[in-house]
């Protein structure tokens, strides 16, 4: 299926999303590094992104990745203490992070909010946007070409931190920014602008289940940038939309 310029890949259950989009995420981080020595992600938080990471896991192809050599970035983090079982980056250890052999100077966590940039968004933000601007490798986008850029849809189409009618969807220049009185708690998050998320070869976003059916219908449906951010994504080779079974079952019918 396809919804101008995006593929959409419709799977029976939120199990077999994430089986499928684990094995598809070894095979394209493989080949990556075949190709290069190196690949990249960047991971979401979220229901889905951990079911994912979960899946990935406890793959029996997941050692086909060389861990060492690839670097891990994160799209959106809530802005909490270190440890806080809230943070994106606690859960991911908890799913996966830390059963696998990653290079910790590879691994690019959004900083909490307890540490050097104690209770300051915007400072953190600009912390996270000099170390992406420093492993850019001269890409005029300031941030490094990811591999794959994951993201969650949120029931309101929100993806990483980036809410609908919120002033970071308008950001032009910075690739992180801080987001303040979200409508999904932590309220104080950090999240990557649209020019960072489009600057990715591929980006994929994730959904299921019967509470981001209308979410999904509205974003494939060509609404504004602003009502739905989950429509203002894409990646510069592929934007697939890998969903189960319940979360496109309010997508029109296609031949
Ligand atoms: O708060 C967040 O929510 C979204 C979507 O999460 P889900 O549980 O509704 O799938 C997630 O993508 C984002 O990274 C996270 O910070």
């Amino acid at each position: 299926m396809s919804a101008a310029g995006r593929e959409v890949l419709v799977h029976p259950d939120k199990d077999a999303l994430a089986r499928a989009t684990a094995e598809r995420l070894i095979a394209r981080l493989a080949d990556a590094q075949d190709t290069r020595g190196t690949a990249s992600v960047v991971l979401t938080g979220g229901r889905n992104g951990n079911a994912l990471l979960g899946a990935l896991a406890s793959s029996g192809d997941r050692d086909r990745i060389d861990w060492s050599r690839l670097d891990v970035w994160w799209g959106d983090e809530r802005f909490l203490p270190e440890g806080d079982p809230e943070r994106n980056h606690t859960q991911a250890r908890e799913a996966l992070l830390d059963s696998v052999p990653l290079d910790p100077a590879r691994i690019h966590v959004m900083p909490p909010s307890d540490g050097p940039y104690a209770g300051d968004a915007e400072a953190a933000a600009e912390a996270y946007a000099t170390e992406l601007a420093a492993a850019a490798g001269g890409n005029p986008a300031k941030v490094p070409a990811f591999d794959v850029l994951l993201l969650g849809v949120g029931p309101d189409t929100h993806v990483a931190s980036l809410f609908p009618e919120h002033p970071a969807l308008r950001e032009t220049e910075r690739t992180v920014v801080g987001v303040h009185a979200a409508p999904k708690p932590p309220p104080t998050r950090l999240t990557l602008t649209l020019p960072a998320i489009r600057a990715a070869e591929e980006v994929w976003l994730l959904a299921a289940g019967d509470d981001k059916a209308d979410a999904v219908a509205l974003a494939l449906s060509g609404p504004g940038e602003l009502q739905a951010p989950a429509a203002a994504v894409r990646g510069r080779s592929r934007t697939l939309w890998l969903l189960d079974h319940t979360a496109a079952s309010r997508l029109p019918a296609t031949d």
